[in-house]
């Protein structure tokens, strides 16, 4: 059975009078092919992708896996060719995620000027140009009896540098925080972000391969940042997953590093280890958290 996905976090979204993603109850997540030329250009950058020899193994673990494409009902009931991904939250009960689109620069080598004036807009107000990303919306699992915490897509976009260090911390707080009152405890921040197998191991692991690769440039894509909260409260790992979405403007690397995607992602490394090292800080100065 098709419906619309409960943990998606930025993006289109679907509903009776709009196209958005779908999912269903075999691990599928159904993206609607955009009507212009994005669609196409996300199926032939999976399509090259899905084929490419030259993808190592340990890279291509950070892709979606595309089961190619298919013309079915969309959510608003037309009939209409989705993208047949891998659902990348399938397997997760009450997953914790975040959509970090990177790059101080969202638009492409062929973009129009009105294009480029729009994302440029959208760039200056949001933190991508004075960061090299931008939070375009987040989920954060609080308990059975709260939720989750999603605040709304204008919110997440009008986060100033300061909002987003504060929100990379509420993403790995152990329990509810309050707006008004003790920041959140980033009680979780040195088994999601730390660790062998946590969130920055992962991005040094896919920073290693864009400081090389030019093949593809990523323009606007998203580092999807998942775990589960559940699994660290019962002693285990938190399932800390990189995934890299939304290819609709990648281009050829025509033989040029991705500068604009590894500088973002230089410095979004760079800002969760300080949230993770001010975390450790804390902890050693005051045998508590602040
Ligand atoms: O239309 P906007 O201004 O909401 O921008 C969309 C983006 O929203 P954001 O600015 O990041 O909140 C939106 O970003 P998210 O996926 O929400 O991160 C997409 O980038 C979308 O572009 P495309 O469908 O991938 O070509 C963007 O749409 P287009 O600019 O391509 O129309
Ligand atoms: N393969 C996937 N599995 C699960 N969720 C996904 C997948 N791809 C995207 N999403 C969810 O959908 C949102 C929007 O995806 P994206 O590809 O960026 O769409 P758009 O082109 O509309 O911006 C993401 O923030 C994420 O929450």
């Amino acid at each position: 059975m098709l419906k619309i996905p409960s943990h998606q976090v930025a993006g289109h979204h679907a509903s009776s009078r709009t196209r958005g993603p779908l999912i269903d109850d075999s691990g599928h997540f159904y993206k609607p092919l955009q009507g212009d030329e994005r669609g196409s250009a996300e199926v032939t950058f999976y399509k090259q992708f899905s084929s490419n020899t030259k993808i190592p193994d340990h890279i291509r673990k950070f892709f979606p896996v595309y089961y190619g494409t298919k013309v079915m009902n969309a959510s608003d009931g037309s009939e209409h060719p989705h993208i047949v991904l891998e659902d990348l939250t399938s397997n997760h009960e009450n997953p914790t995620i975040m959509d970090v689109k990177i790059g101080s620069r969202t638009w492409g080598p062929e973009a129009s000027d009105e294009y480029i004036a729009k994302c440029f807009k959208r760039d200056r107000e949001t933190t991508s140009v004075q960061l090299g990303f931008r939070i375009s919306g987040l989920q954060i699992y609080i308990n059975e009896e709260v939720g989750f915490y999603k605040p709304a897509r204008d919110f997440v976009l009008k986060s100033s540098l300061d909002d987003v260090r504060l929100l990379f911390k509420k993403f790995v707080s152990s329990g509810p925080f309050d707006e008004t009152g003790l920041g959140p405890d980033r009680g979780w921040a040195s088994v999601v972000y730390g660790g062998l197998n946590g969130i920055l191991a992962q991005l040094l692991e896919l920073k290693a391969w864009f400081e090389d690769q030019t093949l593809y440039h990523f323009c606007a894509c998203s580092l999807l940042l998942m775990f589960e909260k559940e699994l660290a409260l019962e002693g285990g790992s938190p399932n800390a997953q990189v995934k890299i979405i939304d290819f609709a403007h990648v281009t050829e690397g025509r033989g040029v590093i991705d500068h604009n995607f590894l500088g973002g992602l230089c410095s979004l490394i760079k800002f969760i280890s300080e949230v993770v090292g001010d975390h450790e800080d804390h902890k050693t100065q005051d045998g508590d958290d602040q």
